[in-house]
């Protein structure tokens, strides 16, 4: 099964987070591919609809709780360009700073949430907060729960793919 990590970043700690999962988790998911978000649009969840594909969303929160700079093409594309996503099977790692922005605390993850909900795809899991204020490593507490993730996402069949 491969595992596409999408990422949202301004300050690179949601990339960072991302390389952590591709080295950590290279047994659970073959490959691993990190893709910044720069240009996407809706349609990188077509190329894959005929391969068995996880998609992750890692994106920090700026500005008053919006998605990075280089999420908003894709984050807007969700709504100027919808269609239907029910083959998408997705889940979100949302960074943020619960100490000075409480009020729109992960919003960037969650928002990417709510329209990739809206348009029927299907999160796997909760969704992971990382807080940048909890004195906790981003990319250690990220790659923990991403190994927990995959392997709840993974078919019951499934076994661990041979990284080699
Ligand atoms: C200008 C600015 C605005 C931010 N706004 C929010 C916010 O509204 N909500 C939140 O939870 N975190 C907010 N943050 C915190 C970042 O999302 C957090 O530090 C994150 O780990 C940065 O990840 P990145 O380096 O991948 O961009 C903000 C940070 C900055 C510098």
């Amino acid at each position: 099964m491969k595992l596409k990590i999408l990422v949202g970043s301004m300050t690179h700690t949601a990339k960072h987070v991302a390389q952590a999962i591709q080295m950590e988790c290279a047994d659970l998911a073959n490959p691993v591919e990190v893709e910044p978000m720069d240009g996407l649009d809706i349609s990188v969840f077509d190329a894959d609809k005929t391969e068995d594909v996880l998609y992750l969303i890692c994106t920090s929160t700026y500005g008053a709780g919006d998605v990075p700079d280089n999420a908003q093409a894709l984050y807007q594309s969700l709504d100027l360009q919808p269609r239907f996503l029910g083959h998408v099977r997705y889940g979100v790692i949302a960074l943020g700073d619960s100490a000075s922005h409480a009020q729109t605390f992960c919003f960037g993850g969650k928002h990417f949430d709510e329209r990739l909900q809206d348009l029927g795809a299907q999160r796997i899991g909760e969704i992971c907060c990382l807080d940048s204020s909890d004195g906790t490593l981003p990319e250690t507490v990220g790659a923990e729960w991403c190994r927990q993730w995959l392997q709840a996402a993974l078919p019951k069949s499934s076994a661990p793919c041979d990284a080699t």
